[in-house]
C-alpha cells in the first residue's frame, strides 16, 4: 500500500505567524536574491495588513489533517510530517526529528504544482541542505511528481471556476493567474524538455480547465493567463501582463465582468489574499468591472484524494508494481525524478536531492 516508504513529508514555503516574524521571514526568503529593499518593505506591509500572519501555515495544517484523513480512508498507513523552507517548522528540524524516529525512506510532497526553480529545484536544494548534516542517519527522500495536470488538481479547479462564473454576468472571461517569475527563470524551467515549462504547463492547464468548464456549463469561456506578485529590479524582465493591467484591458474591450482564477497557488496564500482579493479586487471596483475570485484547490476532497493517489502511484513505481500515471495534458505525466539540468539555479549550482543533478 505504501511500498518502500515509511513516512510522507509535506514540504512548503512557510510564513510569519505574527508582526515580529515578518522581517526575519522576508530576510529568509530573499537572502542572496537581489530583491530591492523598497519591495521588501512593501511586502512587509501586505503581511502587517493581516496582523503579520500569513494564511499559509493554517492552510498547511488543514491540508495535513485532510491528508491524514484521506490516507486512513484509503487504508494507507503512513505518518505525515511537515517542514518549510522559510519559517518554522523548518525542514532541517523536521528531517532531523524524522531521522531520530528512525525513518529511512521518505516521500516528499511539495505545495507547488508546476516546474520552476522557485517551485521545484529550490525545494530540492533545501532538502539536500536539511539532509546533509544527518550523515548516515539521513533518510532517502523521493519527491512526488508535479501535479499540475493530475485529474484531482484539474477537477477541483474546474469546479471552482464554474462556481465563480455563476457570480458574474454571462459572457465574462476567466483570467487565470499565477506568480510572475523572471523571464530567465521561465526559460530554463524544464530545460531538458525544451524549456519555458513554467508558462507552458500553466497555459496547458488554463486551456484544459476553460474547455472543461465550457463543456460543463454550455457557456463560451474566453480565457487568458496573467501574472501577479512581480518583484525584482524593474530593469529585469518578468512574465507579463500583470493582472491589474489585464483587468483594465478587459474593461476597455467591453468585457461584462471577470473571474480571476489563481491556478498558480494551491491555497489562499498571501499573494491571493493581498494581490488578488485586495489589490485586483480594488482595481476591478475602480473601473466598474464585476469581479469574482475562484477558490484555490486548498483541501478540496477531489484534490486531496488525487494527492493520495499520487502517493500510492509512486509507492507502486518504487516497488516495481504496475502503476497508472494519469495526466490530462500532453506535457505530462511529469517524470518522477527531475532530469539533469531541469529548472536551473541561475545564480550558482547547488547540490539537490530527488533529481539527477
Ligand atoms: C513561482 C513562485 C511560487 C509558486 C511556487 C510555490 O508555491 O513555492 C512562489 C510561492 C510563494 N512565494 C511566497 C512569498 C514570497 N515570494 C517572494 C519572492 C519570489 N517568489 C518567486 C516565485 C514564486 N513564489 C520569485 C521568483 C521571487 C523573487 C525572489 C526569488 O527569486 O526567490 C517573496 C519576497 C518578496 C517579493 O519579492 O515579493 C515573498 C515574501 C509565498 C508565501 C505566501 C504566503 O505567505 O502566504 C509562496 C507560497
Ligand atoms: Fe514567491
Amino acid at each position: 500500500m505504501h511500498g518502500p516508504y515509511d513516512a510522507l513529508l509535506l514540504v512548503s514555503f512557510g510564513g510569519p505567524e505574527g508582526p515580529d516574524d515578518v522581517m526575519p521571514f522576508l530576510e529568509n526568503v530573499t537572502r542572496g536574491r537581489g530583491i530591492p529593499r523598497e519591495r521588501l518593505l512593501g511586502v512587509a506591509e501586505h503581511y502587517q495588513h493581516f496582523g503579520g500572519v500569513s494564511p499559509i501555515n493554517e492552510q498547511n495544517r488543514a491540508l495535513l489533517a485532510a491528508l491524514r484523513d484521506e490516507l486512513a480512508r484509503q487504508g494507507v498507513d503512513l505518518p505525515v510530517w511537515w517542514g518549510n523552507r522559510n519559517w518554522g517548522p523548518y525542514l532541517t528540524d523536521t528531517l532531523a526529528e524524522m531521522a531520530d524516529k528512525g525513518h529511512r525512506r521518505v516521500l516528499a510532497l511539495v505545495t507547488s504544482a508546476y516546474s520552476s526553480y522557485s517551485g521545484c529545484r529550490q525545494y530540492r536544494e533545501d532538502l539536500h541542505v536539511a539532509l546533509e548534516p544527518l550523515g548516515d542517519r539521513a533518510p532517502q527522500v523521493d519527491k512526488v511528481r508535479h501535479y499540475f495536470d493530475h485529474p484531482g488538481f484539474v477537477g477541483a479547479t474546474v469546479r471552482a471556476v464554474a462556481d465563480a462564473l455563476e457570480q458574474v454576468p454571462e459572457g465574462s472571461p476567466v483570467a487565470f493567474v499565477t506568480h510572475s517569475v523572471p523571464d530567465a527563470m521561465d526559460e530554463v524551467s524544464g530545460a531538458p524538455f525544451g524549456g519555458h515549462m513554467y508558462v507552458r504547463q500553466h497555459e496547458a492547464v488554463a486551456a484544459l480547465v476553460a474547455q472543461r468548464v465550457e463543456a460543463e456549463t454550455g457557456r463560451r469561456v474566453a480565457h487568458e493567463l496573467v501574472y501577479c506578485s512581480r518583484s525584482g529590479p524593474p530593469t529585469q524582465p518578468w512574465l507579463e501582463p500583470d493582472v491589474n493591467d489585464h483587468l483594465r484591458a478587459l474593461k476597455e474591450a467591453g468585457a461584462p465582468g471577470v473571474v480571476v482564477a489563481p491556478i498558480g497557488f494551491v491555497s489562499d496564500h498571501m499573494e491571493v489574499k493581498f494581490d488578488l482579493d485586495t489589490e485586483a479586487a480594488e482595481t476591478a471596483k475602480e473601473i466598474g468591472l464585476p469581479f469574482a475570485r475562484a477558490a484555490t484547490v486548498g483541501t478540496d476532497a477531489e484534490f486531496v484524494s488525487g494527492l493520495v493517489d499520487m502517493v500510492r502511484e509512486r509507492a507502486a513505481v518504487e516497488s516495481g508494481a504496475p502503476a497508472e500515471r494519469p495526466a490530462l495534458t500532453d506535457i505530462g505525466p511529469w517524470p518522477d525524478v527531475c532530469p539533469a539540468g531541469c529548472c536551473a539555479n541561475l545564480r550558482a549550482y547547488k547540490p539537490t536531492c530527488c533529481g539527477e543533478d
